[in-house]
């Protein structure tokens, strides 16, 4: 496993806000954390790169414990994309130069320039390359926080919410190149998602948080109706069309 998080715990003074959480994420897989607003997705994925320590429990890298390792160490595995990207008035090039950081001394040698070229080649970043992070529209930014931790060249990439705020296309397209990236590259991802139709046409893997707990996981074909209502309290039916898995509401009351 790339990724092994055993019976994690993570307290906000008195509150509980992870309990017991466990699982694993597989290279070339997006494993998707799924829960309503405020049960602890994000402050999950913080806990997964150590932003924040969990109060119990451990993350393990290939084996290795995140809590006895220093955070340069940990950032040559993880590459993490936050939920609100900084918009510094910094071109494309010097955003995703930044995700070499790890890597790197005070200066950028040749490789790294190679490696940024390289990642702006492959994801077809050449026209934005030196449009400053501040002129650019939700889709164009976070292209740039993928290629940034593309360049990080990390085995473990986590995304918070990495299409809150993007149109369909923009939605679909950003998706399906993490999809490919994900599994040409051989990374495991962890994503945080709102929307339960792309998580279970992009995603692999399906983690459902309920009161801090880890109530179901399961791959494409093991998701429930029961899991989705029992999570967000409202009654779902699960739809297929062209082969493809649709959440439908089927009443607003508590499940
Ligand atoms: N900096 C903070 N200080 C205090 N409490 C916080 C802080 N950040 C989050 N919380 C609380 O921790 C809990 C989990 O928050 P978190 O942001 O992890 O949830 P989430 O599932 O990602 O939510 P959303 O879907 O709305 O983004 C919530 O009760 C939230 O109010």
């Amino acid at each position: 496993m790339a990724l092994d998080v055993d019976r994690l715990c993570f307290a906000r003074g008195s509150q509980e806000i992870l309990d017991e959480i466990s699982f694993a994420a597989k290279p070339g897989e997006i494993t998707v954390i799924l829960g309503p607003n405020g049960v602890g997705k994000t402050t999950l994925l913080k806990c997964l790169n150590r932003i924040l320590a969990p109060s119990r429990g451990e993350v393990r890298i290939k084996g290795r414990d995140t809590g006895r390792m220093a955070p340069r160490q940990i950032a040559r595995h993880i590459a993490y994309v936050a939920q609100q990207s900084e918009t510094a008035h910094i071109t494309a090039f010097d955003a995703i130069l930044l995700g070499r950081k790890p890597h790197m001394g005070m200066l950028p040698r040749p490789e790294d320039l190679e490696k940024v070229d390289a990642v702006i080649t492959h994801l077809g970043l050449e026209d934005l390359s030196l449009k400053p992070l501040t002129r650019m529209s939700g889709g164009e930014l976070q292209k740039v926080c993928i290629a940034r931790a593309l360049a990080q060249e990390t085995d473990i990439l986590l995304m918070d919410e990495p299409t809150a705020s993007l149109d369909l296309k923009n939605e679909m397209r950003i998706l399906s190149l993490i999809r490919h990236i994900v599994e040409d590259h051989h990374m495991a991802a962890v994503i945080t998602m709102h929307d339960l139709n792309a998580a279970l046409r992009y995603g692999h893997r399906f983690l459902f948080l309920k009161d801090g707990r880890l109530h179901a996981t399961g791959a494409i074909n093991e998701v429930t109706p029961a899991m989705i209502s029992e999570v967000y309290g409202m009654n779902v039916e699960i739809l297929h069309h062209n082969g493809l898995p649709l959440v439908v509401p089927v009443d607003s009351r508590a499940a």
